[in-house]
């Protein structure tokens, strides 16, 4: 059985607006899993159901073999830690330090254990400089890794990012990618929401894409981004080096620049 599974979810707001329709989705553990899909899709909605943040209005939701219907979110957070797009809405501490060890604290870590997932969430987020800081006195960018630093720290085995990258300059999402890795090496699972096609390809190798409040595609990178009636009818955009191999009609179905280069020098040593 999958470690995380939403079984044929629908979540309606209390405004009675229907945000998420008969979703699944399940995800092992060390799993890398991107969701993309245009704004309102239901995206945010699908992830806040996995960790209990919203219950469904109709299906279940099962982490570890338990539905989240009977667990708090604090509960639910050991298993499922969610980083919320806006770091604004997440953080309420007045000094970055205490923002990060809340969740050691509430979860009960042994000092040891809380020494341990700190040094690693403050490590991986580069955070040491800022401890001593308000939140709210570094920029946007960073307080986001404030509030990815608090997740890491709770030691939660699936961790979701809502929109890592936004407002990231190539440090920050190189960051956010090596961060990703260690994760993953570490045996965790890491959903991400992003609307950055090229983060997308050159990260995760398993996409789900929704749109009208359901799931379209959950399927290898490779297939996602070149299945271009798909792409249109989920109004998302190859990443600009598969358009530039497709615009040439080049055979082969590239993501990368990486992968372009070695077809480009394929190409070269054909005609010479
Ligand atoms: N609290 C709410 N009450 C009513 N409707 C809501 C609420 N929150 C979100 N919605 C609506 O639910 C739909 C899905 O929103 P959701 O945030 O899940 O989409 P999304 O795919 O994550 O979009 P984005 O990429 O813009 O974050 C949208 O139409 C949104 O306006």
């Amino acid at each position: 059985m999958a470690y995380l599974q939403l079984k044929d979810v629908t979540f309606k707001y209390p405004n009675g607006f229907s945000a998420v329709e008969n979703v699944s989705m399940s995800f092992e553990l060390g799993e890398k899993v991107a969701i993309v899909g245009q704004n309102g899709a239901g995206k945010t909605t699908t992830v806040k159901m996995m960790n209990g943040l919203l219950k469904p209005t109709l299906g279940d939701v099962l982490s570890n073999g338990e539905s989240t219907k009977g667990f708090t979110t604090a509960q639910i957070s050991k298993k499922v830690g969610y980083v919320f797009q806006n770091p604004d809405d997440q953080i309420f501490h007045s000094n970055i330090l205490s923002e990060i060890k809340f969740g050691p604290k509430v979860l009960g870590f042994s000092p040891e254990k809380e020494k341990e997932m700190l040094e690693l969430a403050i490590g991986l987020t580069e955070l040491h400089d800022y401890l001593d800081e308000n939140p709210y006195n570094v920029p946007l960018s960073l307080r986001k890794f404030i509030t990815i630093a608090a997740v890491i720290a709770m030691d939660s085995d699936v961790l979701i990012f809502d929109e890592p990258t936004a407002g990231q300059d190539f440090d920050g999402v190189k960051k956010l990618s090596k961060l990703i890795d260690k994760l993953i090496e570490m045996g965790k699972t890491v959903i991400t929401i992003t609307h950055d096609m090229e983060f997308v390809v050159n990260n995760f190798d398993r996409v789900i894409v929704m749109a009208h409040k359901n799931v379209l595609a959950d399927s290898d990178v490779r297939d996602v981004f070149w299945q271009l009636d798909l792409l249109e009818e989920s109004m998302l955009k190859q990443p600009s080096i598969s358009q530039v191999a497709h615009r040439i009609n080049l055979e082969s179905k590239v993501l990368n620049v990486d992968e372009m280069v070695s077809e480009i020098s394929k190409v070269k040593v054909k005609t010479s």
